[in-house]
């Protein structure tokens, strides 16, 4: 292609850059049967963490270990009593300052799950309704009682302005919000009070966000507790049937993602009963066969806390039954917040699930840039390594189809994968064409890397990305998010060894991830590291980028280390971002000299 072409080409593609909008987005899609975040199919793996049962000093340290155990979403209940201690008196300071909670998961990179009630069960007292509401003696709570609601309406007045700005869609961190709590169990079953509530936050948080309610995992539990305009979810423990209880919720959603909103990770105490105690062998199995099913799932509690004061509720079933000051519930961090067995069962099972590329939140903070066509690094202004350019097919593809970028349109070398399953690399002067199949909306998404920009004998200037459309059988691909991936500065600040467990992983084809640790021999000299196996990617240790690797081009095998970024007497965090495939038991090798030609004695080192 000569120059004007390109030139034209680029014009063009800089011409688009108006249509970059970023793209905030968290809907149902009914047709996959998921959750799509900003288009991209999404399942939460979340845990209950309740600010009203935890001190704020120690926030922080529940949430980090909630993500740090691979969870990526925090479930929080508002329990309106805690916030108006007097009627029109509100309190959101110190312990009660919920925005900052929502804030802090936030800045930890977790999603968040709000249910504000107004009424929370939770074993909390008069399950988060506040005691003076009683001083009308004949009110009837959760129901269309105009004093009631009264009440009610002022208070969710009060909060909601402080939820709206933290939505997902408004840049938050918000997915979605519960709108009552298990009214399928109440006896008032008043689908007016329901629907008072759908408006009330629909008219306060807008009409973007997922409202949904949560019941008990029986058809007549869900006949009064869920409502037309908020997906029904259900909520059951390790002692029941995965498949009948998310037939239930099947029964009132036959589209849309399975979603348990309370997985019992343990029980509550009564007073003058035992403390509760679940397996965790139990729990962790059926986590498992909820997460293979593609399920969201909740884990009520992660973290129970501590009922403070005079916060404890109590149940009543013929008899009082008050609740015991520790929330501890059996939960996998114990509640002095200490990791137990459960934890770490639950954190393998995860870790078995967990999907390197919903790390998008962390390698591209700011979220993708929604455009019709490509945009090149320099448009979303992107130096160097790499760019995620994603799409959905447009149609069934079930015969093979051509999937072709224009000649030296790859600037410079495009790793396809369709359904997160890699289907070959695109290269800026060879390889412009691969044939794929698939179904409308599978994911289509081509990890552009950047090889560096020409430094002498180009009359042009050398800019990277997508320069052209790509196709599908001669139809442009249209519809793309863009996600400029901020590698270096994620792994600088710990990923991904704080928040992807340890695994033993097996390679596989197409772009990933490793990480490991490794020990010096009392020694940081300068070393070399060897490849067996690998195909093409990018090392760091210790944080430091040592560049690119590519033992199957070679001719170099090796990389250097300079023994000044190695540390003595403590673990080394090394990441490899393998671009075209690992061997099947990946592993690196240090030696104490260079390989700068690829041999082909076929050593044993050398043996893919
Ligand atoms: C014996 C408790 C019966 C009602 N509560 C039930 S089932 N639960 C569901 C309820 O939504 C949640 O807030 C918690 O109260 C949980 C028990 O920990």
């Amino acid at each position: 292609m000569g120059l004007p072409a390109l030139g034209l080409l680029l014009a063009a593609a800089l011409l688009r850059t108006e249509a970059a909008l970023p793209a905030r987005s968290f809907q149902i899609d009914f047709e996959r049967d998921c959750f799509r975040k900003d288009g991209a199919p999404f399942r939460y793996v979340s845990g209950s963490v309740h600010y009203a049962r935890v001190p704020r000093p120690a926030w922080r340290d529940r949430l980090l270990r909630l993500y740090m155990a691979g969870l990526n979403a925090v479930q929080v209940y508002v329990p309106w009593n805690y916030h108006e201690p007097q009627p029109g008196v509100y309190d959101f300071t110190g312990d009660r300052d919920v925005e900052a909670f929502l804030d802090l998961a936030a800045e930890l990179g977790l999603l968040v799950i709000l249910r504000p009630g107004p009424y929370i069960c939770a074993e909390w007292e008069m399950g988060g309704l506040p005691a003076w509401l009683l001083w009308k003696a004949d009110i009837i709570l959760r129901s269309t009682d105009p004093a009631y609601l009264a009440a009610v309406d002022a208070w969710l007045h009060v909060l909601l302005p402080k939820v709206k700005p933290r939505l997902y869609q408004h840049g938050g961190n918000i997915i979605s919000v519960q709108v009552e709590n298990e009214y399928g169990s109440y006896y008032a079953c008043d689908p007016s009070y329901l629907q008072h509530l759908l408006g009330t936050f629909r008219a306060l948080l807008g009409p973007e966000v997922l409202l949904f309610t949560t019941d008990g995992a029986q058809v007549e539990e869900l006949r009064c507790g869920t409502l037309q305009g908020l997906y029904a979810t259900v909520d059951f423990g390790p002692d029941s049937n995965v498949t009948e209880a998310f037939g239930a919720q099947r029964h009132i959603e036959p589209r849309g993602p399975l979603v348990n909103s309370e997985y019992y990770t343990g029980w509550l105490d009564y007073w003058g009963g035992p403390h509760a105690s679940t397996s965790a062998t139990l729990v962790a199995q059926g986590l498992a066969d909820m997460l293979q099913l593609g399920a969201n799932v909740n884990m009520y509690m992660f973290h129970g806390g501590t009922n403070f004061a005079y916060w404890s509720g109590a149940d009543f079933k013929g008899q009082y039954k008050p609740v015991t000051t520790s929330y501890d519930y059996d939960a996998p961090l114990s509640e002095a917040g200490d990791p137990t067995e459960k934890l770490f069962a639950i954190r393998t099972v995860i870790s078995k699930y967990a999907d390197l590329l919903d790390v998008l939140d962390v390698l591209s903070p700011s979220g993708p840039i929604q455009s019709q066509f490509p945009l090149i690094f320099e448009t979303v202004k992107q130096a160097h390594g790499f760019m995620l350019y994603r799409t959905q097919l447009p149609r069934d593809i079930l015969a093979p189809a051509t999937l072709s970028a224009p000649p030296h349109s790859i600037c410079d070398r495009g790793y396809v994968m369709l359904q997160k399953e890699y289907q070959g690399t695109l290269e800026r002067d060879g390889q412009t064409e691969l044939r794929v199949k698939g179904k409308a909306g599978d994911t289509l998404d081509v990890l552009l890397e950047n090889m560096g920009r020409i430094s002498f004998g180009a009359n042009f200037s050398d800019f990277k990305g997508l320069l052209g459309n790509l196709s599908l059988d001669s139809r442009l691909l249209r519809k793309w998010l863009i996600y400029p991936l901020a590698i270096d500065a994620a792994i600088q600040q710990g990923w991904p060894h704080a928040a992807l467990p340890k695994s033993s992983c097996r390679g596989r084809a197409g772009p990933a991830f490793y990480t490991g640790t490794f020990e010096t021999p009392g020694i940081a000299w300068d070393t070399f590291v060897k490849f067996p196996g690998w195909s093409k990617g990018q090392l760091w240790i210790n944080g430091f980028n040592l560049g690119r690797y590519w033992p199957h081009q070679g001719p170099q095998q090796t990389l250097f280390v300079p023994g000044s970024i190695l540390r003595v007497g403590c673990p080394n965090n090394i990441t490899v971002l393998e671009l075209e495939g690992a061997p099947p038991n990946p592993f690196l090798l240090f030696l104490d000299q260079p390989l700068f030609n690829r041999t082909f004695n076929h050593s044993p080192m050398d043996k893919e």
